[in-house]
């Protein structure tokens, strides 16, 4: 079953990436997605994601890469999650079978119901809410404007400023899940966040 919380790596410099993930997987974060700054170099995407890959095994979670489905077959992984300028979802499912998990980003019902004929698991839905941890998005969504991607045949994972305190009105929203970045990365203490997230879900 596919995890209702989605922890995305912050790779940004001067942070520790990999001991967030031993965290919040030992909190029982049920999904990694990996997630690398732009320019970041094959080489070093390779090395991460096979570290993350491995620490997800230990603790049985489903570990994603986002963007890149090669890095994804070299490492193993669930899965990947693409978005619009990533490679299409019909040409990743080609690549990794029918049994990979692959997501598709939506900003609305109509790419939420591309996503589902193209054949995507699960489509990531936002930015729900302001963010600072990516630039050059469009205005957030809101609740509302999830709910209309939501309810397409597809679960919608919520992403973009998502909070502990936002949870319950993107699940009334119709959200499947929550993606985030900052909630867990940013925390004081990465496993209590993602407990408290996970209470929130469940
Ligand atoms: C669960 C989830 N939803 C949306 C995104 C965003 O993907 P994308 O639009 O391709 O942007 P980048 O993350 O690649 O910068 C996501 N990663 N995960
Ligand atoms: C990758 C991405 N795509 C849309 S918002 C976002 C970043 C979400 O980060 P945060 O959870 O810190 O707002
Ligand atoms: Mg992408």
């Amino acid at each position: 079953m596919l995890g209702r919380l989605h922890v995305l790596t912050d790779a940004r410099p001067g942070r520790d990436a990999v001991a967030v993930a031993r965290a919040a997987l030992a909190a029982g974060a049920p999904l990694f997605q990996v997630r690398v700054e732009d320019g970041v170099h094959d080489r070093d995407f390779l090395d991460f994601a096979a570290e993350v890959r491995a620490l997800c095994r230990v603790y049985g979670a489903t570990c994603l890469i986002n963007d890149r489905v090669d890095i994804a077959l070299a490492v193993q992984a669930d899965g990947v999650h693409l978005g619009a300028f990533d490679l299409p979802v019909s040409v990743a499912r080609r690549l990794l079978g029918s049994s990979a998990i692959i997501g598709a980003t939506s900003r609305d019902a109509a790419g939420a119901r591309a996503a589902l004929v193209d054949g995507a698991d699960y489509v990531g839905v936002g930015p729900c809410y302001h963010t600072s941890t990516k630039d050059g998005l469009p205005d957030p969504i809101g609740p509302a404007g999830l709910e209309l991607a939501a309810h397409v045949g597809l679960p919608a994972i919520a992403i973009g400023g998502v909070t502990l305190e936002r949870v319950p009105e993107l699940l009334e929203a119709g959200a499947y899940g929550v993606a985030v970045v900052g909630a867990v990365n940013s925390a004081d203490d990465p496993g209590v966040a993602t407990k408290a997230l996970l209470k929130a879900l469940s």
